[in-house]
């Protein structure tokens, strides 16, 4: 079963007049992981599509979207998908990839349909594209590792980058994950901006009955949305992204834009923030 939302760009004015169901249907995506189910969210920020498939034993095929107005899913588009959950196959092309937990596969586009299998939970994030970069899986080892923060300030972390300009190829996407070091619960302090791409971040290993604190709006005028595990935050180009967890939990971020550049960012001083 195949399911698709859209959520339309929202401006910086009309987003701080928003009470907390309005922040939670624009900016947040409540369930993208159901067994036996794909199911997808096609933002109109970049038209980034972040979503789940969780095959749970049967075959899972994500071909046509009817959204994307092509016949095929990947006819004008690239896709990064991410292994949160057991380990799984994902099929696309006439090749087969098997997905440990961590594991993330580039699919460029023209790979025709792609067919989730096996006890995987797979995050799926898709940008349009314009040529065709190699399908190429990444072990958590293979990607580049930066370390960020310190004890003292909880938020003392490591960046891993799987898809990248230095690293596996893409059109736009841009694709990693976070993981905090014990101790620590802020993702992204110092927060920062970047106008020239979306975002989006997908928390997971969120323990039951713990929840992420996700701060977005611009850094004068910030809010907040109650996270939970397998949850995705939309940050729009305007938005700051940064979270602080009431336990330990890691995130997926995902880029796409105008340029994938990953240091280029306006940093926010934290005493800036209200
Ligand atoms: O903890 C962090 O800092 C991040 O993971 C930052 C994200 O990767 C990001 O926002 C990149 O623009
Ligand atoms: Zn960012």
């Amino acid at each position: 079963m195949l399911t698709v939302k859209s959520i339309y760009a929202v401006d910086p004015t009309t987003a701080k007049s928003f009470d907390t169901a309005a922040l939670r249907e624009n900016f947040l995506v409540e369930s993208a992981f159901v067994e036996g189910e794909i199911r997808l969210t096609y933002t109109h920020y970049d038209r980034l599509i972040v979503g789940g498939a969780v095959p749970a034993g049967t075959d899972l095929v994500l071909d046509h979207v009817d959204e994307t107005g092509t016949d095929g899913f990947l006819d004008r588009r690239e896709v990064g998908i991410l292994n949160i959950g057991g380990t799984g196959t994902v099929s696309a092309g006439g090749e087969s990839w098997s997905l440990n937990k961590g594991d993330m596969l580039y699919l460029g586009m023209g790979m025709g349909p792609i067919t989730f299998a096996g006890e995987g939970r797979f995050y799926i994030a898709s940008a349009p594209a314009h040529t065709t970069y190699p399908a190429t899986l990444i072990r958590p080892e293979d990607a580049e590792q930066v370390t960020l923060g310190a004890q003292e300030t909880s938020n003392h972390r490591s960046i891993c980058k799987s898809i990248h300009p230095d690293g596996v190829k893409s059109c736009q996407l841009m694709m990693g994950y976070t993981q905090l070091h014990g101790g620590s619960v802020w993702n992204t302090m110092p927060a920062h901006l970047h106008d020239r791409r979306m975002e989006a971040y997908l928390y997971f290993d969120v323990a039951e009955g713990q929840r992420v604190f996700h701060f977005m709006g611009k850094p004068d005028e910030t809010r907040h949305l109650v996270v939970a595990n397998e949850q995705i935050a939309v940050s729009p180009p305007w938005s700051i992204h940064s979270g602080a967890g009431t336990g330990s939990y890691t995130f997926c971020w995902v880029m796409a834009g105008d340029n994938m550049s990953f240091t280029d960012m306006d940093m926010v001083a934290i005493e800036d923030l209200k």
